[in-house]
């Protein structure tokens, strides 16, 4: 690339999220080296933007590092820098210990900080910045989540000319939880700024418009948002903007298809070996997140252990737990305590070289989950609020051999679509612990009609179809 090349505004689309879709890591010896970024997001968008050779502007994940724009296999990445005092500020900060816990329905008290919120503002204006130098005119810019709130606003009143998305990937809180925000009126108006504003469910859509109304002072239409259908509009000066439900999703063909290759296969084989090929193989795979509902299932397994309903040589509970946000406090304790129910269960249950519990506080790769996938009986999955949550869509994805069940809190974004799985409501453990002992006990028969219908679900509604429906609405691509 020559530097003209460099600077001039040249995506047709272009992508803005906190994070790249690669980290840089700094290795003990100095060196540093990019590795796949964690969450939900990434692994969503990654392959949909790859396949259009858009561009992609975030934070390299590590603070007081400026990085040249850089070409990734036909994918843009421009890097955003943050310093550590905006990386404490406004992502730690205001970003996962305001708006996080806000968000996720109070589960942890929300920190209201002003210096965090000036912080926010000065980053949103960075990445409003660096998305108006990217963009080609008269581009799609598509905005993500709860960290970059303020872009569309700021960015439509520095390029007009662009078709503005927004997508917010976690739950958009009951207007009562949300009215706490001090800056409530603030966000309201940075999103506004956006042609089309996204949500998961419809829910979070309705919230929005009620808010726009209250706090803003707009008419926005009054009829009940659709799935994917009849989107809120609410006009703003001399433009529409749409507010819809787009629930995201994976690529569901693509785990399908490594799922039946022979090394997963094996590997599964081989891990349920390593387990002393025990009856149930129960798993759960979430980053190390208070919302995830790690604890309560680590409970309910203690008690039902205590209670002799599951006996500890015919279990074997898998938690995969990938780092997240390790110097934010409330992640910090919750590390702690989940560890202490880790090893008292082990304590109490386990025998020489079989422990009941096997925790990997460890990020594995696509092919390694895809055969934990296979190996496990029940999937556990028990947030107390999830956005949407794409681990038990990948699990469903996985299980071509309709092997396998899945246990799923009511209030992931996912259960609206996978009714077939057991259902729980994360807070009431008995229901919890009983969920967990149907699912173990279930009838093949019960078993492969309710993962049947999860996978039909599951592989008509792929992400391909999440950004296609999305895009559409927001009249960037042809309605099919
Ligand atoms: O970037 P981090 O702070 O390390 O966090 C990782 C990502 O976590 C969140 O993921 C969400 O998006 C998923 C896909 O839509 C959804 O299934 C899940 O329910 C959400 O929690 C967060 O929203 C992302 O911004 C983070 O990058
Ligand atoms: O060791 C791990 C654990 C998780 N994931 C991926 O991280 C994403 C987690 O997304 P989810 O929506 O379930 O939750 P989030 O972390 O975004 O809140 C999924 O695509 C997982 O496959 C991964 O690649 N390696």
């Amino acid at each position: 690339m020559t530097d003209e090349q460099k600077t001039a505004p040249s995506a047709d689309f272009v992508v803005v999220a906190n994070r790249l879709p690669v980290d840089l890591e700094r290795t003990s010896d100095g060196a540093q080296r990019w590795t796949a970024s964690p969450g939900g997001l990434v692994s969503a968008l990654e392959p949909f933007l790859r396949s259009r050779k858009g561009a992609w502007v975030g934070w390299p994940g590590v603070p007081d590092v400026d990085v040249e724009e850089f070409d990734d296999d036909g994918l843009v990445l421009h890097p955003v820098t943050l310093t550590s005092a905006e990386v404490r500020d406004y992502y730690e900060g205001f970003s996962n210990a305001t708006l996080w816990p806000l968000y996720h329905d109070v589960v942890a008290p929300p920190v209201f900080e002003r210096r965090w919120w000036d912080s926010y503002v000065k980053v949103n204006r960075r990445f409003a910045e660096a998305s108006a130098q990217v963009a080609a005119h008269g581009a799609t810019v598509w905005i993500q989540d709860y960290q970059l709130q303020l872009v569309p606003t700021m960015l439509r009143e520095l390029r007009p000319d662009l078709r503005i998305g927004f997508f917010l990937h976690i739950p958009f809180p009951p207007v009562e939880l949300f009215m706490q925000l001090p800056w409530r009126a603030e966000i309201v108006r940075g999103l506004i700024g956006a042609d089309l504003i996204g949500f998961h469910r419809p829910g979070g859509a309705q919230n929005f418009l009620w808010l726009a109304r209250q706090l803003v002072g707009l008419e926005p239409t009054r009829g009940a948002v659709g799935v994917r259908s009849r989107p809120g509009m609410v006009q703003v000066g001399d433009r529409t903007v749409r507010v819809g439900a787009f629930p995201i999703s994976i690529d569901a063909a693509g785990l399908d298809t490594l799922a039946r290759s022979k090394g997963v296969i094996e590997r599964a084989k081989q891990i349920r070996r390593d387990l002393g090929n025990p009856k149930a193989v129960m798993l759960g795979v979430d980053r190390l997140d208070y919302t995830k509902g790690i604890d309560l299932r680590l409970q309910a397994l203690h008690e039902l252990l205590h209670e002799e309903r599951m006996q500890p040589e015919d279990v074997a509970f898998v938690q995969l737990a990938t780092p997240s946000r390790e110097r934010v406090e409330h992640y910090q304790r919750m590390r702690g305590e989940i560890e202490q129910m880790v090893g008292r269960i082990n304590g109490e249950f386990a025998r020489v070289g079989h422990p009941v519990v096997h925790y990997l506080h460890q990020s594995v790769n696509r092919t390694e989950l895809a055969a934990f996938f296979s190996a496990a009986d029940v999937m556990v999955v028990t947030p107390l609020r999830d956005g949407m949550n794409l681990v038990c869509k990948e699990y469903v994805a996985c299980r071509h051999d309709l092997g396998g069940a899945l246990v799923l809190s009511e209030f992931a974004g996912a259960a609206a679509e996978l009714t077939s799985a057991f259902l729980v409501n994360p807070h009431d453990l008995d229901g919890v612990k009983n969920a967990l002992v149907a699912a173990i006990t279930l009838d093949p028969a019960e078993g492969r009609r309710r993962m049947r219908a999860m996978r039909r679900q599951v592989l008509t509604h792929d992400v391909d179809r999440w950004a296609r429906s999305f895009l559409q609405a927001l009249g960037a691509e042809p309605v099919d």
